[in-house]
């Protein structure tokens, strides 16, 4: 997209702490999947005690209601599924938001004219899939759906090596793991909430694809079946292999769509595991590019994205405002052509990451670096081409 792209970024070696922050969105998704559960049963009871049905037993009726509301719409988190929306927009926005102004996608120094033409590319990117979309609904919404599971199982990918990469036991690659798991993060968010509880959101599908919501869902339900199938493959190599992390964040992520609404699910899961991690790296990397503390880096972070991410609320609040059913159409709509210039650059950007070596990794046999050199320190400026050591673990 550019000539002018920013050198190539360097995680760290991943801290105890950093990687509680790489988890931290399994435990959320857990934790909204157990509340959720627990706050659906509490209804039923409740139905059962107010309004007994004759000639049922208590159980059969708790269990009709228990199924009824998750394998309908899927379980729903009430009102405090609308604060868990409103906290994952607020740390979804800026995910994307900065897009542009990331210096691995843009080199600071670049001339104004390159901007100029970046900005323009990227925004042209979007306006084509805004246009495709327009002329061929259908067959756009299809490919962008797949662009974003190609997207999300990528970034989960990334994740997932960087992690490796950390304190810890170093285990031997697992590519049959890295595999699997990176079909079912990807897949499972895009096909499984449309496959099993696309019913809940039939209008927007329709109003997404044109009136094909009935081929879209037979699409998802398909892609829901291979997506459940790589996430019993993954879950069940990593239970073998006694990777628990690896586990437990496939079977995290399946449960939260498998069984919540597919806005609640996706919501938990765009803002608080998707874009949580994402930012997690872009601090990472800015912190070892800066030499300072990621403290520091997130306020710097967080100064930076405040003002795209106030513009996106407003014309989003804009837009509610304005009202009309079709504000979720037109903002799903949106997201998912931002998506394609959005997936290009943090493609272009994952592939010149440079990581620092992690502890248990075999020294590298250049004189440029001697046996036994540790990682880098935060903020020490790599020398060229000698940093990018392959994945350690497949966790
Ligand atoms: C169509 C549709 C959905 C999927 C949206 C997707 C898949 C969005 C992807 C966004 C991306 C890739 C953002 C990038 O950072 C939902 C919400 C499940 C249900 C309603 C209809």
């Amino acid at each position: 997209m550019s000539t002018h792209q920013g050198p190539a970024h360097r995680l760290p070696v991943p801290t105890r702490a950093w990687r509680r922050v790489l988890d931290a969105p399994v435990a959320v998704a857990a934790l909204t999947v157990a509340l959720t559960l627990a706050l659906t049963l509490a209804k039923a009871v409740v139905a059962l005690v107010s309004t007994p049905s004759p000639g049922q037993t208590s159980a059969s009726t708790l269990s009709t209601a228990l199924s009824t509301a998750l394998t309908g719409a899927g379980a729903s988190a009430g009102a405090a599924g609308t604060v868990l929306l409103v906290v994952s927009l607020l740390v979804g926005l800026p995910h994307g938001a900065v897009d542009l102004l990331r210096p691995e996608v843009l080199d600071p120094g670049a001339p104004s004219r390159s901007r100029r033409l970046v900005t323009a590319a990227y925004l042209g990117c979007a306006a084509a899939a805004v246009v495709c979309w327009l002329v061929l609904p259908l067959p756009t919404l299809l490919t962008l759906l797949a662009l974003a599971a190609v997207h999300f199982g990528a970034a989960d990918d990334v994740t997932a090596r960087w992690r490796a990469r950390g304190t810890g036991p170093v285990h031997p690659p697992l590519p049959v793991l890295r595999v699997l798991r990176a079909v079912a993060a990807g897949a499972v968010p895009v096909t499984v909430p449309l496959g099993l509880h696309g019913a809940a959101v039939r209008d927007v599908l329709d109003g997404l694809s044109g009136g094909h919501a009935p081929l879209v869902l037979a699409c998802s339900r398909l892609g829901a079946v291979l997506a459940l199938a790589a996430a019993t493959g993954a879950l069940g190599v990593a239970l073998a292999r006694a990777r628990w992390a690896a586990a437990a964040e496939t079977a995290a992520l399946t449960a939260l769509f498998v069984l919540l609404t597919p806005l609640l699910a996706f919501a938990v899961y765009f803002g608080l595991w998707h874009s949580w991690r994402q930012v997690a790296r872009m601090v990472a990397a800015d912190a070892v590019r800066e030499g300072t503390g990621p403290g520091r880096a997130l306020a710097r972070f967080c100064r930076g994205a405040a003002v795209p991410t106030a513009l996106t609320v407003a014309a989003g609040s804009g837009a509610v405002a304005a009202g009309g059913s079709s504000v979720l159409v037109v903002g799903l709509a949106l997201v998912l052509c931002l998506t394609v210039p959005h997936s290009v650059v943090v493609a272009r950007s994952d592939r010149r990451l440079r990581w620092a070596r992690g502890d248990g990794e075999r020294p590298p046999v250049s004189p440029r670096c001697p046996p036994g050199a540790g990682p880098r320190a935060p903020g020490s400026r790599p020398a060229a081409g000698t940093a990018a050591a392959a994945p350690r673990s497949g966790r």
